[in-house]
């Protein structure tokens, strides 16, 4: 087994006016070089644990701590080598693609040489580099979302968070970013990742936890869960595991 790259212990969180909890006593490890995913329905809390596992959220109760190299380490040591890309495009409609990834390279306290040098590289990875110097407001969905992965990227981290990165993209789009987030984590790179769409996380993921209502119900390597349950794939398993109702109009 690699070293141990997150230890979540009984985490809980009730957001501030609810009367509920979002999340209900998590406990879970992550390991360094991981293709990690959390699975889902809607409203199970996917979008609060990453939110935490990045500390972009509070939470009320329970610990989280995070390692390098087998020793813990506070979350702002490491803060540096953390990615995350956003459900919601975190991108600044009026600039052009090259000037977004200067202002995210500039927040990482990247040197302007290095993060010109990197996004040239990844612009044509991800299929912009004859848009680059276009505003963003004039791209179709599947290009902001490759910029909102390259956004996220940019500082080269070692742990990426994506929450649901391909939402509402093309085959095409989708396929790139797949390809480049296994290259990255071929690197060494981590991902813990969430998504709707099962037959990408059967793609990408080596091991997945799935979500119902704040509750991890059910975690291991896709192989293991499919087995265990006696289901032919992810969709199988979460239907067989979290059921058939609707869970996004309470
Ligand atoms: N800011 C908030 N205030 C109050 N409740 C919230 C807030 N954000 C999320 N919730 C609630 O917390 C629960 C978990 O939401 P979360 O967004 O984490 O789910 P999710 O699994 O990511 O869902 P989806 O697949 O729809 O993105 C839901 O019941 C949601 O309504």
């Amino acid at each position: 087994m690699t070293d141990l790259l997150i230890d979540i212990e009984n985490v809980s969180k009730k957001y501030t006016g609810a009367d509920r909890y979002s999340l209900k006593s998590v406990n879970l490890k992550i390991y360094e070089g991981e293709k990690f995913g959390f699975f889902g329905p809607n409203g199970a809390g996917k979008t609060t644990l990453i939110s935490i596992l990045c500390q972009i959220l509070p939470f009320n109760e329970g610990k989280v701590t995070y390692y390098l190299g087998s020793k813990p380490i506070e979350f702002h040591s490491i803060r540096q080598k953390i990615g995350f890309v956003p459900q919601d495009l975190a991108l600044y409609e009026d600039l052009t693609a090259r000037q977004n990834i200067s202002y995210f390279g500039a927040m990482y306290n990247m040197k302007s040489n290095e993060v010109r040098k990197r996004s040239v590289e990844l612009f044509e990875l991800l299929g912009l580099s004859a848009v680059a110097d276009r505003k963003v407001r004039t791209f179709s969905g599947g290009m902001k979302r490759r910029l909102n992965l390259i956004a996220g990227l940019i500082h080269e981290p070692a742990v990426v968070f994506l929450d649901e990165p391909t939402v509402g993209v093309d085959i095409q789009s989708r396929n790139a970013m797949l390809s480049f987030l296994k290259e990255i984590n071929g690197k060494g790179t981590s991902l813990i990742y969430t998504s709707h769409h099962l037959d990408e996380a059967e793609r990408i993921c080596d091991r997945v936890a799935i979500i119902d209502h704040g509750d991890i119900i059910a975690s291991g390597s896709i192989p293991q869960l499919l087995g265990e349950n006696d289901v032919e794939d992810l969709t199988g398993l979460l239907i067989k595991l979290t059921g058939k109702e609707f869970r996004d109009n309470v």
